[in-house]
């Protein structure tokens, strides 16, 4: 995606044209999530053609737009306001499709935007975005094709130096690591307390419930001794919605004795709609700092009786990755990155236990819940590639890693199998 602020705009040589800058990225362009990207870079000389840059350019009118703001908690609001609009907006026959613009393995050099194709009756996207543009908070480029078959990219701008400078679109070579990745760390992914804090701090003006839930992490911090005794053990239950959590974890708080917490903590359930509605930056430092709070009170609780917890961290990491990471499961960072590390401030329990049911027990669990047929459906396919990712992600995660249990059988059955890893794991 072209982006008039790369990082290091402010230091680049302002008499430069802003897309002369652009022209050490490369930029993807997402179709559907099943195929892979499209890959192009510009260059001040013609380059190959390729059939998939053919397949993107040959028709209609054709825009890249971005979110022009400073500040990362703006930037992902304005990228999110700017989706809704486009979404709204379009005509028929108009295709949106994400992009972003990125350093190869370079990481936090991503940058999202939106690439529309215009083939509709009244060519409406030009409006779209320029509307879009006088607003004063996006920036647009606009691709042409040239007689002899090159692609051109210019800016859309009222500059006369901008307006006139082109650069051809050449296709460019899939990077080694898919550029999704690339920002996860402090973005979609916390590994301490104070980089989860930083964001909510950030964001306190435009949402005042960040400071409430900064002052309950405070709270809870001083309340807890900080360190676990490791005299009771805590035993974490992981899985997708439906997987049998929540009647597991109920009937292992009865069969053990045992305090049962959850994260994000109830404390927080008041919070969770006007956060789940954020962009993922905000959306997952709030759901990083509820483990925090959560931890606090695992470690408080395990002094006196063994903890069970419903999710904790490795829902918080996978959600988080699948979400961040566009595409297939191939995309996923590799087993035994970084990404999957443990944070290093974060409480670790004793044992952490993945539920896993097939997709189809999944959806007789979640149908027989209530949920109506369209959503089931939707569910089922436009989720399918998203739970194969949280899946693969949740596998991935490290010290602890979680030991995944076949949860198909009844209720009893699980709570036996269950029963008999935590006695043999815990020494319960
Ligand atoms: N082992 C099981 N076999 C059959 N149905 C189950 C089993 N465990 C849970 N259920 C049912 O599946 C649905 C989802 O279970 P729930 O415990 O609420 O899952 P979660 O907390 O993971 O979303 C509920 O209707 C529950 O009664
Ligand atoms: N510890 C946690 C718990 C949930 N989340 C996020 C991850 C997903 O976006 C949702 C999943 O929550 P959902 O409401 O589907 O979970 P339940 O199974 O209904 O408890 O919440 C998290 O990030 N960290």
């Amino acid at each position: 995606m072209l982006h008039c602020k790369p990082i290091g705009y402010r230091m680049a040589n302002r008499s430069m044209s802003r897309l002369a800058q652009w022209c050490s990225r490369v930029f993807m362009v997402e179709i559907n999530q099943k195929t892979e990207p499209i890959y192009f870079a510009l260059s001040s000389k013609p380059g190959a053609r390729n059939s998939e840059l053919e397949a993107l350019l040959g028709s209609g009118k054709l825009f890249s737009v971005c979110a022009l703001c400073d500040g990362r908690v703006q930037s992902a609001r304005s990228h999110a306001h700017l989706k809704t609009a486009l979404t709204e907006k379009l005509a028929p026959g108009c295709d949106l499709f994400d992009t972003a613009s990125f350093l190869p393995d370079v990481n936090n050099s991503l940058i999202r935007g939106f690439f529309l194709r215009d083939n509709s009756a009244l060519s409406s996207a030009e409006r779209v975005v320029t509307q879009l543009q006088q607003k004063g908070s996006v920036c647009v480029f606009r691709y042409t094709r040239e007689e002899n078959g090159d692609y051109l990219c210019s800016a859309v701008t009222h500059e006369p130096a901008e307006r006139e400078r082109s650069y051809y679109v050449t296709p460019a070579p899939a990077p080694q690591h898919h550029p999704s990745t690339l920002n996860i760390t402090n973005s979609d992914v916390f590994y301490q307390l104070a980089e989860a804090y930083k964001v909510l701090q950030e964001c306190s003006d435009i949402i005042p419930e960040s400071k409430a839930v900064l002052e309950l992490v405070e709270e809870q911090q001083l309340e807890s001794n900080s360190s676990h005794d490791k005299r009771f053990p805590v035993i974490v239950i992981e899985g997708l919605d439906a997987t049998g959590k929540t009647t597991l974890t109920c009937s292992l708080q009865k069969a053990l004795g045992a305090v049962l917490l959850k994260s994000p903590p109830e404390c927080l359930a008041q919070f969770r709609q006007r956060f789940d509605a954020e962009p993922p930056l905000i959306r997952r430092a709030f759901y990083a700092l509820g483990n925090y709070i959560t931890a606090a009170q695992i470690a408080r609780e395990s002094s006196h009786a063994p903890v069970i917890v419903d999710r904790y961290w490795h829902s918080t990491a996978a959600y988080a990755i699948a979400t961040a990471v566009s595409g297939r499961e191939e995309n996923l960072p590799a087993v035994g990155s970084e990404i999957y590390e443990w944070p290093s401030d974060l409480l670790r329990p004793s044992l952490v236990l993945l539920l896993s049911v097939s997709p189809e027990e999944r959806l007789r669990r979640l149908t027989h819940r209530g949920l109506d047929k369209t959503e089931e459906e939707s569910q089922l396919e436009i989720n399918h590639l998203f739970r194969r990712k949280v899946d693969e992600a949740y596998k991935r995660i490290q010290n602890p890693a979680c030991m995944v249990v076949d949860a198909s059988p009844s209720p009893d059955h699980v709570l036996q199998q269950v029963l008999c890893l935590i006695r043999n794991k815990c020494n319960l």
